[in-house]
């Protein structure tokens, strides 16, 4: 194959404005660029520089199942290791992130996810007695919530009533930084209580004080680690030499599960119904299918979610550092280049799915859907730990809510995607009025 000597082309726009477009607008700024460009393009986007956008599946899978020898995923997270820390699974590739990941995955079972069933139905119906009812809402804060309240009490095992109110008050501000702050890495610098650096590092050491607080004390119960949450499953573990996880990995650990599955789900879960409520057939049949199922699980309701994830997969492209010059698509590609690989346009990309914009979650029951180009958890070494988690609260959740309110858009037009850090949310937060059935 020829090899192209410069980076693939692209949009002449300036990077600002190629910046905004990919926020504001990233599905259709991606399409037109892929109608012009082909299916590897080169954007500039701020800060970052330049990024090589990939959406031919063959380059993606090659690319996602790599060893971590050229691609690299720790590197593309880089920005975020102030946040979740070094020792994040995020953080790593290669033999030391197998070797990790190893140690996490028995809590991530399909077993002991299944474990969390009952409770996480309870959290949804708890949270959701509580909507307003009969005016307009925004479902997007409301499932954050649910997700907080699930990943505190299932994921850290969490019951001390001054922990819970601590973290869910701290939380959101870890999460929803000053984006100055993670651009602009000097800003990080605690220069005083009211600088932005000072603000970010009081939040950081409150919750990690929580968290160190919640190790501290199942190290000293006597009864031992025996709990059904996550946490317990990681106090567990040993590694190759017999030894347990140290208190500043499993810090980083569940700092590292929060920021990557708390928002993720929920946001799922708003585009679910942002959805749903515009396809009121479909609403009506999962309706149905929900109320008359004799089993816990209704296949229509794994159809209505993955076609959710198919058309609005919140993490739309998965980032990964060249750490040598390479080749990507015919093109030459120097080393620190960044990679975007475009799962939400293979998910709707024509060659993979029949009229691929319409919503139709019967295409994942007739058998259509090939499993191959369904990447909405990624795939290769670094795809998504808490797949099976995120799956059974979806499958919990939503049809919990379903049930109990009968859910109508607030407004007929259907909601733009954007870009919030790395996750594609509605652009008016999936705003609906519910109410009692
Ligand atoms: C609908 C919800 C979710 C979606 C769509 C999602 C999607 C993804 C994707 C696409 C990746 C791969 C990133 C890459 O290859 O660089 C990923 C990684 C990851 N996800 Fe999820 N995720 C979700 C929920 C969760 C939940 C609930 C948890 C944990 C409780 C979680 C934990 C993780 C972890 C730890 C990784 C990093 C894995 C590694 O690097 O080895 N995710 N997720």
């Amino acid at each position: 194959m020829m090899v192209a000597t410069g980076l693939p082309p692209g949009p002449a726009l300036p990077a600002m404005a190629q910046t905004i477009l990919s926020v504001t607008n990233p599905l259709s700024f991606a399409d037109r660029c892929r109608a012009k460009y082909g299916d590897v393009f080169t954007m500039r986007v701020f800060p970052v520089g330049q990024v090589v956008c990939v959406s031919d599946i063959g380059i993606i899978r090659d690319i996602v199942t790599s060893d971590g020898s050229v691609f690299r995923a720790g590197e593309a997270n880089s920005v975020i290791e102030f946040v979740v820390g070094r020792n994040s699974l995020l953080m790593l590739d290669g033999g030391e992130h197998i070797r990790r990941r190893r140690v996490l995955l028995p809590p991530f079972r399909g077993a002991s996810v299944r474990g969390h069933q009952r409770s996480v139905g309870q959290i949804a119906a708890d949270c959701a007695r509580w909507w307003p009812v009969g005016r307009p809402i925004r479902l997007l804060p409301r499932m954050q919530e649910i997700t907080l309240e699930i990943m505190m009490r299932s994921v850290f095992g969490i019951t001390d009533l001054a922990r819970l109110a601590g973290l869910r008050t701290l939380v959101p501000q870890l999460l929803h930084m000053n984006p100055a702050i993670m651009l602009f890495p000097p800003l990080r610098r605690d220069l005083g209580p009211r600088s932005p650096g000072g603000r970010y590092a009081r939040v950081k050491r409150a919750v990690d004080g929580i968290i160190h607080q919640e190790i501290d004390r199942r190290r000293r119960d006597t009864a031992g680690t025996t709990g059904e949450d996550v946490l317990s499953g990681l106090m567990d573990v040993r590694d190759e030499h017999g030894a347990p996880l140290s208190d500043e990995e499993l810090r980083d650990h569940l700092v590292t599960l929060l920021a990557v599955g708390h928002e993720t789900t929920a946001t799922s879960m708003s585009w679910i119904f942002e959805r749903l409520v515009r396809h009121p057939r479909v609403l009506a049949r999962l309706r149905t299918e929900i109320a008359e199922s004799t089993t816990d699980e209704p296949e229509y309701v794994d159809a209505v979610i993955n076609e959710t994830l198919r058309l609005r997969p919140v993490v739309s492209d998965i980032a990964r550092v060249a750490t040598t010059d390479t080749r990507v698509g015919g093109y030459h590609v120097p080393r620190g280049t960044m990679i975007a690989l475009s799962i939400s346009a293979i998910h709707r990309s024509p060659d993979q799915f029949s009229a691929p914009e319409a919503f139709r979650p019967e295409r994942f029951l007739d058998g259509e859907t090939a499993h191959e180009v369904f990447l909405p958890f990624g795939g290769g070494p670094h795809r998504c730990l808490g797949a099976s988690f995120a799956m059974m609260v979806m499958r919990r959740v939503v049809p919990r809510i379903v049930a109990e309110l009968d859910i109508r858009a607030a407004r007929p037009e259907p909601e733009s995607a954007r870009l919030t850090g790395p996750v594609l949310t509605p652009s008016r937060g999936a705003e609906v009025v519910v109410s009692r059935r």
